[in-house]
């Protein structure tokens, strides 16, 4: 008998990404689903990278929110794009981790020689957000479908009143706690004491950052032009903190300091990311952009304990940090998910206070602070908008490129989610 092969770890390398730019809620994309959006950006890889008919080792991607009839969004999009259907495809919900997660689990499988090659991704609508009916409408509705006698069915139609009329509308809110992830931020952003200016500062520079990078064509090999939209619609590159100093709180009463402009706005969009051996990416003659070599999730009690709903990130880092055996300034670049400027203040701030290191992370000291001019270099959520599970791809896609364009270096990634979780990852070039 031949010996038996242990897998070994492989290198996992990131060839490419691609999205549709990101729309306005209810805007350019109202009447496109969730597969549409992502079987077009699996398509955009598809042409970029001439993977027509390719059988690729698997897909993963996922939808925040998602229709009943979308069982497997992921396969379903893949037998909808030019890939080959002999491709398996699969399902990954992490909230607005969704899309980084796809690529870790697909990176895993890359790392431990099961599968050469992967693209995973992320899509979502808010416009196309799944309405269930009401409650008692939904029971008598199952029970009518298995009545065998026309007066079991009359009977159970009887039942039936105005009132079931009323749909039950999904809430960007938390189940344990029914707070909006806004709500639950702005509670943050008080016990950091997060200050508008700093909020407002960053989200300015988030969009003239974005700007300037499509301007220098950064994106014209990462985003795909879908239905009329070229760029990302919530882009204002005439941004500035003055302008957003004037507008009304959204969270947090009268006296809160987050608005619509240093908040992210409801977002429509779906991205995708190609990722494969060494091998692979020569064979098909890619070109490797940058490794993939560290993840880590975390999760926080914000239901019983005084934790931050987003704050899981500031626990995931240094865990991943210590893995690596890395320092928090180890890095060239940092791309830490916008979902709101406070929440990335308060990460921030977290990894420079001393009593959180002590009580919270039990370490003798800080992570210290970073330097801001290598944070979101090219901008991020705030201004690109943020279709909950296609933020995962847009980052990693990003910080690839500006690994590869730098010719060296590392990269933190770090996304906050909701259910108090939190996924990160190190690129390397
Ligand atoms: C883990 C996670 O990622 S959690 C994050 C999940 N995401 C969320 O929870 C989404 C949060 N965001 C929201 O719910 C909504 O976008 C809200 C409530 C903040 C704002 O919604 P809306 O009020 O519909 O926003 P709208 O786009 O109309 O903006 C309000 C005003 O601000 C203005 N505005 C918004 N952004 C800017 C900007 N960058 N510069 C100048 N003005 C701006 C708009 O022009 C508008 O002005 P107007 O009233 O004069 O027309």
């Amino acid at each position: 008998m031949p010996p038996k092969k242990t897998p070994a770890v492989r290198k996992v390398a990131i060839i490419g990404g691609n999205r549709i730019p990101f729309a306005r809620s209810n805007g350019p994309y109202a009447k496109a689903s969730n597969q549409d959006m992502l079987t077009a950006a699996i398509d955009g890889l598809v042409s970029r990278f001439s993977l027509q008919g390719e059988v690729i080792g698997e897909v993963a991607a996922g939808a925040v929110l998602k229709h009943s009839k979308d069982f497997n969004l992921a396969r379903e999009s893949v037998l909808g794009s030019k890939l080959s259907p002999a491709t398996p495809a699969s399902d990954i919900q992490m909230a607005c981790g969704t899309g980084l997660q796809a690529i870790i689990t697909v990176a895993n499988k890359i790392a431990l020689g099961q599968i050469d090659s992967a693209i995973a991704g992320g899509v979502d609508t808010t416009s196309d957000a799944p309405l269930a009916v009401n409650e008692d409408l939904r029971q008598i509705l199952i029970q009518l479908n298995s009545a065998k006698t026309v007066g079991d069915r009359l009977r159970l139609i009887a039942k039936i009143r105005p009132g079931h009329i009323v749909p039950a509308i999904p809430r960007n809110a938390e189940p344990r706690t029914g707070l909006s992830m806004g709500e639950h931020a702005a509670l943050t952003a008080k016990v950091w004491e997060i200050s508008r200016e700093a909020q407002d500062e960053l989200a300015a520079s988030s969009h003239q950052k974005l700007a300037a990078a499509y301007d220098r064509g950064f994106f014209d090999d990462l985003v795909t032009p879908f239905l009329k939209l070229a760029r990302d619609q919530n882009l204002r590159p005439d941004s500035t903190a003055e302008k957003l100093a004037k507008l009304k709180p959204a969270f947090g009463g009268p006296d809160g300091t987050m608005t619509a402009g240093n908040s992210t706005p409801l977002t429509d969009g779906a991205s995708t990311v190609l990722l494969a051996t060494d091998e692979w990416a020569k064979a098909h003659k890619l070109p490797v952009l940058a490794y993939l070599t560290f993840s880590q999730t975390a999760a926080v009690d914000y239901v019983h304990g005084d934790e931050g709903l987003l704050m899981a990130p500031a626990y995931a880092v240094p865990r991943m940090l210590a893995r690596a055996g890395l320092s928090l300034q180890d890095f060239d670049f940092y791309e830490i998910h916008e979902a709101f400027a406070s929440q990335v203040l308060a990460t921030l701030k977290a990894w420079e206070d001393p009593a959180f290191a002590k009580e919270k992370l039990d370490l003798d000291a800080p992570l210290g602070a970073i330097d801001r001019a290598k944070l979101n270099v090219n901008g991020s959520s705030l201004a690109a908008g943020h279709p909950f599970a296609a933020t995962g791809g847009r980052i990693v896609a990003t910080l690839a490129k500006l690994l590869h364009e730098k010719g060296s270096g590392r990269g933190l990634i770090s996304i906050c989610a909701a259910g108090g979780q939190g996924v990160t990852a190190i690129l390397e070039k």
